[in-house]
């Protein structure tokens, strides 16, 4: 080789180093969905991607999603997600670094209507409480708590595995890391299936697990162990929300990801074919969405998708992909959340009168006679645990319900109500067990958040999905695969600081 030809290949090699550089460390990328997974997602690929990083969050609706509240007479309400745990820890972290404050919700006495009678009762008093449990239940309650504590116990080594930037390609293989086989065989089981074995009666799963499973998943003991064991934690002591609205999370995220906010409903992902300046082919995404009546389209390097893919839900579409990409006809159930400010007809309940019913909630069994899944009295966002009525004006309840309820209903229900206003949601999957989450990565570059809902639908599971969306487009993209789907990552961090 001649001394030009020599300096020719150098010059050519370092072109195609100095453009695989570049495109090493700029993609372009997009995040269909303003909800908390898609915010916390822009949030980490910034982190992980750096400042140069273009990226583009699609939001059809308001930010926030699923998070949302209702105004009450002036008064906002969270009308979606509202309770956190904890030991929420992005959640929490979230609050702290994005200059927010946590508001304590309300705790108040909870009582379980059976659609003739109180079948269980709240006392103020701790000991009382303690007695009733042990009278009615034996020993069940106390080691339903220990069931639980375990499982979140093994949950919380997800922050670990995160803290050192690991990434899971699928959700088994993310619940597989936390607690092995037990794990995945909680999450392939029925609640119901999994506490008969372990010996709960069926008063006590009539009595207390499905009330709590209807206030928080509307549905029954049929839902897999691991959302059982999650919407069990969700009564555990020391829930919080964020004050102002949970929503703040979402705008605040998305501001500090300095990502750009597209108002416009994505229509379809398609793979298209670009040639570079090189002269190579390189794939990338062509995202054509709409904004008002105006069709666009922008091209990107990575995809991620932060929202349910349904056809009522997201309907995207996705075009020549090769093999196609897998349709989701995950069903989600429908949920309308009703807030009426109104005098509550206590004696539905039991025959004592308002200024005797102490219970700020009240849980419903699974009787198809009953039109609720729950009602207790909730708090504005601005205010702490404090669900009282400023003088003379009424208190603000909050129903759950399979159906919009009717006036004759809510006549029912509220001796008489100054306000009323609903939202209806498809509020989480249908969880049937066993069922199989949906891929994480729906094709080379293009990810797919939502998936992590058929474990549990929380705000911190779509939280850890975005993270983990985020840490696995950025190894994926680097090639580091030692960072993907590592076992036993458990016994080997426990040496790392
Ligand atoms: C009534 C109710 C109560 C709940 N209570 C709690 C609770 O107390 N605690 C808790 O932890 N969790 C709770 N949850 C669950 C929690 O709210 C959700 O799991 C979480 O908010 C889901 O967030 P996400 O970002 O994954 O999805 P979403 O919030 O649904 O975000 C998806 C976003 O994508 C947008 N989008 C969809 N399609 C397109 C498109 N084609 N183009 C552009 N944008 C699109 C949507 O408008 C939406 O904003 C509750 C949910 C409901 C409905
Ligand atoms: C993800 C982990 C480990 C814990 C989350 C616990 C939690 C906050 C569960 C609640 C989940 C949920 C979907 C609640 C819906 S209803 C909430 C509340 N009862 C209300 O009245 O709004």
């Amino acid at each position: 080789m001649s001394v030009v030809d020599l300096r020719r290949f150098k010059n050519k090699h370092a072109k195609l180093v100095r453009e695989k550089t570049l495109f090493l460390f700029f993609p372009t990328v997009a995040v269909i969905g303003a909800g908390i997974g898609g915010t916390s997602a822009a949030y980490y690929l910034r982190q992980k991607f750096g400042k140069d990083v273009k990226i583009d969050v699609f939001e059809k609706g308001k930010v926030g999603g699923r998070l949302a509240t209702l105004n009450v007479q002036g008064q906002e309400f969270e009308s979606g997600g509202s309770i956190i745990h904890p030991l929420n820890l992005h959640m929490k972290r979230f609050v702290k670094d994005l200059g927010l404050s946590a508001v304590q919700s309300p705790s108040g006495l909870v009582g379980v209507y059976n659609g003739e009678t109180l079948v269980y009762e709240e006392s103020s008093w701790f000991i009382i409480n303690m007695i009733k449990l042990i009278w009615h239940y034996g020993f069940q309650s106390l080691r339903m708590h220990m069931w639980v504590e375990d499982i979140l116990d093994k949950f919380m080594r997800i922050y670990r595995y995160q803290s050192h930037d690991y990434a899971f390609s699928s959700v088994e293989k993310l619940l597989h890391s936390l607690g092995g086989d037990d794990y995945l065989g909680l999450f392939n089981r029925s609640l119901l299936e999994t506490l008969q074995k372990a010996g709960f009666s069926e008063k006590f799963l009539d009595e207390i697990i499905t009330p709590v499973m209807r206030v928080n998943y509307g549905q029954t003991t049929n839902i897999n162990g691991f959302v059982g064991a999650v919407s069990m934690s969700g009564t555990d002591p020391g829930l919080w929300a964020v004050k102002g609205g949970n929503k703040l999370v979402c705008s605040r995220l998305l501001q500090a990801s300095r990502s750009n906010l597209v108002s416009g409903l994505v229509m379809s992902i398609e793979e298209k074919t670009r040639t570079k300046q090189t002269g190579n082919p390189s794939k990338v995404y062509e995202v054509v969405y709409q904004t008002g009546s105006e069709t666009h389209s922008d091209f990107y390097d990575i995809v991620l998708v932060a929202t349910p893919l349904n056809r009522k839900m997201s309907n995207i579409n996705f075009l020549n992909f090769d093999p196609p990409i897998e349709e989701f006809h995950q069903h989600y159930e429908p949920l309308v959340t009703t807030l009426i400010k109104g005098e509550l007809n206590s004696t539905v309940f039991s025959s004592r009168a308002l200024n005797e019913f102490h219970l700020g909630t009240v849980l419903t069994t699974d009787n198809p006679d009953l039109f609720i899944n729950s009602i207790g009295l909730v708090s504005p966002v601005e205010e702490d645990n404090n669900p009282q009525p400023k003088a003379d004006t009424a208190h603000v309840w909050k129903i759950f319900s399979a159906a919009a309820l009717t006036k004759e209903q809510i006549l029912k229900l509220f001796v008489s109500y100054d306000y009323a206003v609903k939202q209806s949601w498809l509020a989480y999957p249908h969880y049937t067990p066993p069922e199989k989450c949906p891929s994480i990565i729906l094709h080379d570059q293009l990810y797919y958040l939502n998936g992590i809902e058929f474990a549990a639908s929380a705000m911190e599971m779509s939280a850890i999905a975005g993270y983990n969306a985020a840490l696995l487009a950025y190894h994926r993209w680097n090639g580091n695969t030692h960072m993907i789907d590592q076992e036993d990552l458990y016994e080997r961090l426990k040496t790392e600081l």
